[in-house]
């Protein structure tokens, strides 16, 4: 028998089959390329919620002035990651003025700034270490729509007089370019958006031992193994999910599916060595945008609580109502679903349908949808590691295990649905890793010009 690994080969391996490991040859190979990350993470680290304090690192002389930012302007929300240093040294002291210590004040002793910027107080990284400094992470987020306003705010509080430069990345970092030098005259310095992603998530997991995890039943059995099971969809199947740790120390390779307002998929093999493979138009934009068209909320967490209490069902066509039951011969169940919205052609049933049944329909397609790509890309890529981020998954639980059941079953075990901690903030993140980089690449390289050959 041919060895299929597309949803058909359920029909050809049959049920028994789906749990089975990739062949041995496969694994052998994943195995071979699995690198370590080139963040060690803190030894002390392994217990606590966020970093213990890391080894001594020296201070690096050549860092730019406070306050360190990292900035990602995206497609929906803007993510701002600052930095607070946990001690100033006596050169700061000596500058460090009054409008600095404003702006530390307003940014870590408030939670929320003007009607829409809002702090993720429980996302705050403590005893981090950049460029040889200590010190705690701060996440705060805005729409990218209140840019304008953010810009005012910046300019209020005086900070546009002591920072010169923001080191920015997403698209809006082009698109705003010119309003941030009108505004407020800051330069931004632009870093590619992917390869702060990249950055930001290895920078994050050697820093907090808890930043990936993973959604399985307690037995880590499937949820779903008989036509009598319930839908692997409904409540009661995803209420048995549990989030458990993941070592993702060996990381390489994975795949990396980024569900932003759209969605990006990335192979990456190591820190510098990745490529986008993949991607779609159907992301999380897709998802508010049509669940504010369908049921007229008018939030991403209205969106979500609408969905937490629907039932796909009713706007779903599934398996069992095109043929009574399952189509066994492809293995395809009775409670799969068959045609997303596939109801909603039946004027008797769109005047029946909720507006938390079509929010739960609207997830459970763009969810599965982008669980399907991903799967199919992990597939021909041969990666068993599936790590989704993007704030499409903040406050959304039900996605993470949706996925989950999805990645894990139709490929009978062998690929595994990862989950971050912070979310969608990776990229802002990376940025600030990248603080300064180029002024210090520039100076490096002016000093390597002037001083005298080693070798000689
Ligand atoms: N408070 C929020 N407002 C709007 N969208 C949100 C919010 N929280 C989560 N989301 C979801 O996150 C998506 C944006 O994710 P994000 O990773 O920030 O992408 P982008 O960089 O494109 O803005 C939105 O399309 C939406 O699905
Ligand atoms: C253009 C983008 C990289 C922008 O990133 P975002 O702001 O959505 O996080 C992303 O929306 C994307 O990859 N869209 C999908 C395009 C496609 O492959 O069809």
């Amino acid at each position: 028998m041919r060895l299929h690994r597309c949803e058909g080969c359920l029909a050809a391996c049959g049920r028994e089959g789906r749990a089975a490991p990739l062949p041995v040859l496969t694994r052998n190979k994943l195995l071979k390329r699995a690198r370590h990350s080139p963040y060690s993470p803190p030894m002390s680290n392994q217990n606590s919620n966020m970093a213990e304090p890391a080894p001594p690192t020296p201070p690096d002389n050549n860092t730019p002035p406070m306050p360190w930012f990292g900035m990602d302007i995206g497609g929906t929300l803007t993510k701002l990651v600052y930095f607070e240093p946990r001690e100033t040294n006596r050169r700061e002291l000596d500058k460090e003025t009054e409008v600095l210590k404003n702006i530390r004040r307003y940014l870590t002793r408030n939670s929320a700034y003007g009607k829409t910027g809002r702090r993720d107080v429980h996302l705050q990284m403590d005893n981090v270490t950049i460029r040889g400094r200590r010190g705690t992470l701060h996440f705060i987020r805005f729409p990218t729509s209140e840019v304008g306003a953010f810009l005012q705010l910046a300019r209020s509080k005086g900070m546009a007089d002591l920072v010169k430069t923001i080191y920015a990345t997403g698209g809006g970092a082009y698109k705003f370019e010119e309003d941030f030098i009108k505004e407020v005259n800051m330069r931004l310095s632009k870093m590619d958006e992917l390869d702060a992603l990249i950055a930001g998530v290895l920078f994050s997991d050697s820093m907090n031992s808890h930043e990936c995890y993973y959604w399985a039943p307690p037995d880590e059995q499937p949820v779903h193994q008989s036509s009598t099971d319930s839908p692997p969809y409904s409540e009661a199947a995803l209420s048995m999910y549990v989030r458990k740790p993941f070592d993702f120390s060996s990381p390489y390779p994975f795949l990396l599916v980024n569900i932003g307002s759209g969605v990006s998929m990335l192979v990456v093999n190591a820190p510098d060595d990745y490529y986008r493979v993949s991607g779609t138009s159907l992301g999380g934009g897709t998802f508010l945008g049509l669940c504010c068209l369908l049921t007229g909320c008018s939030s991403f967490e209205e969106a979500i609580s609408l969905a937490a209490s629907g039932d796909n069902t009713t706007v779903d066509k599934l398996v069992r109502d095109i043929y009574g039951g399952d189509y066994a011969r492809f293995g395809l169940p009775g409670d799969l679903v068959a045609s997303s919205f596939g109801h909603m052609c039946s004027a008797e049933r769109r005047a029946k349908v909720s507006r938390e049944d079509l929010a739960r329909a609207t997830l459970v397609t763009i969810t599965n949808n982008i669980g399907s790509i991903a799967r199919l890309c992990a597939c021909n890529e041969d990666i068993e590691r599936v790590v989704f981020c993007g704030n499409f998954l903040r406050v959304n639980p039900l996605s993470m295990k949706l996925l989950s059941y999805a990645m894990s079953y139709w490929s009978r075990g062998a690929l595994k649905a990862l989950f971050l901690e912070h979310e969608g903030y990776f990229g802002a993140v990376g940025c600030l890793l990248n603080l300064d980089m180029k002024r210090q690449k520039k100076q490096n390289a002016a000093r390597n010009s002037c001083e005298p050959d080693q070798e000689r």
